[in-house]
């Protein structure tokens, strides 16, 4: 690993950013200090040229005009996509995911064109997922809070990223698209404090060898909390 540190792009905070998806950074950005490894967040705003350097580039979710505008914004400005060229680490979330895919179809019915990283394609379903959702995932059952209309469609070039035990996700019975070093999720919460082990897949990913155990008992308890409170949602 290099001893430079690490640069967390946060991408369009003012325009994807829901649900304190944002969070995403300032967990990633911890573990990796924990672990004695520099890590500095970089917040590339709307307007900003997008740079193409960074290691890892952090999409949260938004309303579906704020998606559109973003959608827009990191088509005129490639430094994402040059960067996923060259395999830097992406993480979406929930417009995120839509944004990152091929093409994504808002509510009132228009096509806008995605940024092509992952093989997924979106268009509204017949109503709002809202509510807890657990996926079994290769980094373990993946916990989150969702709220979307769209639902997703995973091609051949992607993966799903896992299998929904409660709650809508892709609206398939699954969760999330992964290609590469490309990995996306309808989960909020923030997803990364709410599953370590994903932050530390990804962590693997940017440092090149998966990182040592990092025991914190209170977020083991928040995930006990929430897996039970998903759970109680699927009684009702
Ligand atoms: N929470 C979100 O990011 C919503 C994404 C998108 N606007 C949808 O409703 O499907």
């Amino acid at each position: 690993m290099a001893e430079s540190a690490v640069r967390i792009g946060l991408v369009l905070p003012d325009v994807l950013g829901t649900y304190g998806d944002s969070g995403n950074a300032v967990v990633l950005r911890q573990r990796l200090r924990w672990r004695g490894v520099p890590a500095d967040v970089v917040a590339i705003h709307y307007g900003d040229p997008v740079p193409d350097c960074l290691d890892v580039y952090l999409l949260g979710g938004g309303e579906d005009e704020a998606q559109a505008l973003a959608a827009g914004h990191l088509r005129e400005h490639p430094g994402l996509r040059r960067a996923a060229a060259r395999g830097a680490v992406v993480f979406g979330v929930c417009a995120g995911l839509q944004v990152l895919g091929t093409s994504f179809v808002s509510g009132d019915g228009k096509r806008h064109e995605g940024l092509g990283l992952l093989d997924v394609d979106t268009a509204p379903g017949r109503r709002r997922a809202v509510g807890e959702i657990v996926a079994d995932s290769g980094a373990g059952p993946l916990t989150g809070f969702e709220n979307h209309l769209g639902v997703t469609t995973v091609g051949p070039g992607s993966s799903p990223l896992g299998r929904v035990r409660t709650g809508t996700g892709n609206g398939d019975g699954t969760d999330g698209a992964v290609t590469g070093h490309v990995l996306a999720t309808y989960l909020h919460g923030p997803a990364l404090a709410r599953n370590p082990a994903l932050a530390d897949l990804l962590i693997g990913w940017v440092t090149g060898s998966p990182p040592p155990d990092l025991p914190l008992p209170e977020v083991d308890e928040l995930r006990r909390e929430r897996l039970r409170a998903a759970r109680r949602g699927a009684r009702r």
